[in-house]
């Protein structure tokens, strides 16, 4: 099974105060390490990158692969909505650009379980206390971490999967934070691989230095 990449690389950076995906770590942009470790990644076909012209100018021209452009939307699934129209392929790999760490090898591990399961995605077991708090910050209840997981991207799906996950998301007006919310309105259960490595999402500046530091 072909397998296409979505990369979402349209948002506004506002936590950051300033294009986050133009941050270079270590010489090169966020946004192209995600585009370079989905190139590198056996069963990627093809990469579509969600962005405005002059973010995706500044990726540059040399890759081995077809990179294609397309415009954002409002929200990320709107962005994502938008990638899908571009793909053919029977799989497609959904990505935050803001994941730069993201390994080739770890993609091809979630391809792999995607095409067992026909969904699949990248994620982290909960490790400490959790706890709920009212409207002004005191701790009010601990919440059970047996079974909770943080999400990740990629997410991997069958296309026609998260096609239909969309349509149903879209024609109940639904917000979806990730694509394993959206599969969960058509009752696709998705499989959860535990990232073997750091994979965070660039959000405030300590981020950018954390990434630094991991990548030495
Ligand atoms: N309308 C949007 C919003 C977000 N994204 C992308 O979705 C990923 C995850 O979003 P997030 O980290 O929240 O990025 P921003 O929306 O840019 O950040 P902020 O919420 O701080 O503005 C990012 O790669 C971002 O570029 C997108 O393509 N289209
Ligand atoms: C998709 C995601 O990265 C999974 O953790 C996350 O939901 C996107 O973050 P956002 O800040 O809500 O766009």
């Amino acid at each position: 099974m072909r397998c296409a990449a979505i990369i979402v690389a349209a948002g506004s950076s506002r936590r950051m105060g300033f294009d986050k995906l133009a941050a270079e770590i270590r010489g090169s942009s966020v946004l192209r390490r995600s585009v370079d470790a989905f190139m590198a990644t056996e069963g990627i076909t093809r990469v579509i990158v969600v962005a405005p012209e002059d973010r995706f100018a500044s990726l540059g021209s040399d890759f081995p692969k077809p990179l294609l452009r397309m415009d954002g939307g409002k929200e990320r699934q709107n962005s994502v909505e938008n990638g899908l129209s571009l793909v053919m392929e029977e799989l497609v790999a959904v990505h935050d650009g803001a994941r730069p760490l993201v390994k080739p090898e770890t993609i091809a591990a979630c391809i792999l379980a995607a095409r067992e399961h026909g969904a699949a995605t990248l994620a982290r077991q909960v490790t400490e206390t959790i706890k709920r708090s009212d409207a002004d910050a005191f701790s009010r209840e601990s919440v059970s971490r047996e079974n909770l997981w943080f999400m990740e991207t990629p997410q991997i799906f069958r296309s026609d999967l998260l096609r239909e996950a969309y349509a149903e998301v879209s024609k109940r007006e639904l917000v979806v934070t990730d694509e394993v919310s959206a599969v969960e309105t058509i009752g696709i259960p998705v499989k959860l691989i535990a990232s073997p490595s750091p994979n965070l999402k660039i959000t405030v500046p300590a981020d950018i230095e954390l990434a630094e530091a991991l990548l030495k």
